[in-house]
């Protein structure tokens, strides 16, 4: 489902990154350890074709990113990637309601409408679906991006650093949703961090 090959990178005359090479199945997990500045960001950029493949390969959903030109390359991450970054990325003059419909607006699966209700009852947003996401605590702006990585049940479910600035029973809280989630939509999770109370969640682990 996912496999990654020979992939490296360098920022322009920066040291070259090696990567390990990834072969996971849907719906199965992984979690990418390494401490600060080992790369894992642009690992994680790389894999969700943010950054180009300059060298060696990356293949989701059997579909290779390095075969895709641009357009196709954001229709295919829209359709098929969820993407919960360190940084919010929202529109911040729309509710959470409305952030959540236009996140849907970019897949073709066919998702029924019950879903934003569903997603946000579990993730306890259902009373903020009509507020403007710069009326949320950060806690809950956390979750709403959460909801939107995980909305249109993509097939793979990339998450960089979800649990910093996070205290132990809220990490424990937010992986365990995030784990609880990937299963519900059958989708294959990547986490990575340098967070080492995340280790005891995952069997499989890979360290950069
Ligand atoms: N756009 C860029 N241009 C040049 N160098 C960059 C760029 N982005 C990251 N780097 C450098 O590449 C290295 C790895 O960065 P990256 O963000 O991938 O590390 P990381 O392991 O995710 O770190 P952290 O845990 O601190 O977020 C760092 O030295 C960083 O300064």
């Amino acid at each position: 489902m996912i496999t990654t090959s020979d992939l490296r990178y360098s920022y322009s005359n920066a040291t070259e990154f090696e990567f390990p090479d990834i072969s996971l199945k849907l719906g199965e997990h992984l979690l990418i350890l390494g401490p600060s500045g080992i790369g894992k960001t642009t690992l994680l950029h790389l894999l969700s074709g943010l950054l180009p493949t300059t060298h060696g390969s990356i293949s989701i959903a059997g579909t290779e990113l390095n075969g895709l030109g641009r357009k196709a390359l954001d229709r295919f991450r829209g359709a098929s990637m969820g993407l919960i970054f360190q940084r919010y990325h929202f529109i911040t003059s729309l509710t959470v309601m409305e952030n959540l419909k236009l996140r849907l607006g970019f897949t073709k699966k066919n998702i029924g409408s019950t879903r934003i209700q569903e997603l946000a009852n579990r993730l306890g947003l259902a009373e903020y679906l009509n507020k403007k996401v710069t009326q949320l605590s950060q806690g809950q702006q956390q979750r709403l991006s959460i909801a939107l990585g995980l909305i249109h049940k993509p097939d793979v479910i990339f998450a960089d650093e979800p649990t910093s600035n996070l205290d132990d029973e809220n990490c424990d809280k937010v992986i365990q949703l995030l784990k609880d989630e990937a299963d519900l939509s059958g989708s294959s999770l990547i986490i990575i961090t340098h967070d080492h109370r995340v280790k005891s969640h995952f069997q499989n682990q890979l360290s950069l």
